[in-house]
């Protein structure tokens, strides 16, 4: 089985839930950035071993949270290496409206994987978007360049909306079975 790791910045705790679901799909490693940006040494030691790498960040005004960033950066010395050419990549993000602007963060996450040389994986559902949908089903949000989530501004860690959770552990076993055919 492929080794998969989860590296997320999570501000409040609703990308953090959201990413717990990802790995839970991915039966992957969970590395937290923290409130500074930073990562340990071991966590940079276990992405370099890892055959995918999904970014998860919350939008904050339109892009990747300044913490999920400086991770961002810091991987230029990776990017220097070529340590990350050819892993698979995955990503997703969460934001309080349900367009908010996120779709610029995915694709910034999208753009950070195709520097490393890395093998980008879309969503690969189908958008729930007829008059029956409801925000329980998976892709309501209705994405298809990574996984979008969308967490109500005045909703708890709790509350975050169960078909979000739906899509990002299917997104992660998604990513999880792309890997698994890569390594044959
Ligand atoms: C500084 C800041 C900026 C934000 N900017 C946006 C935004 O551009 N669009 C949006 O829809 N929500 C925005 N939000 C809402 C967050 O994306 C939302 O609350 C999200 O669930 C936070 O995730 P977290 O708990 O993992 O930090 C912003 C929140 C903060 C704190």
């Amino acid at each position: 089985m492929s080794k998969v790791i989860v590296i997320y910045h999570s501000g409040y705790g609703h990308t953090e839930r959201l990413a717990e679901a990802v790995a839970q799909g991915a039966g992957a490693e969970l590395i937290a950035i923290d409130a500074e940006g930073n990562i340990s040494e071991a966590q940079w030691a276990a992405l370099a071993a890892a055959d995918a790498i999904i970014f998860g960040t919350p939008t904050y005004m339109g892009g990747p949270s300044w913490q999920f960033k400086k991770f961002a950066d810091a991987s230029s010395k990776q990017w220097f290496s070529r340590a990350w050419s050819d892993k698979v990549f995955g990503g997703f993000t969460n934001s309080a409206s349900l367009n908010g602007d996120k779709q610029v963060t995915l694709i910034s996450l999208q753009t950070l994987a195709s520097q490393h040389g890395g093998i980008w994986v879309s969503l690969g559902n189908l958008p729930a978007n007829t008059k029956t949908s409801t925000r329980s089903d998976v892709n309501s949000l209705g994405g298809s360049v990574g996984f979008l989530a969308q967490t109500p501004s005045d909703a708890s860690v709790d509350e975050v909306v169960d078909g979000d959770l739906a899509t990002g552990k299917a997104y992660g076993q998604r990513v999880a079975a792309i890997a698994d055919r890569l390594a044959k």
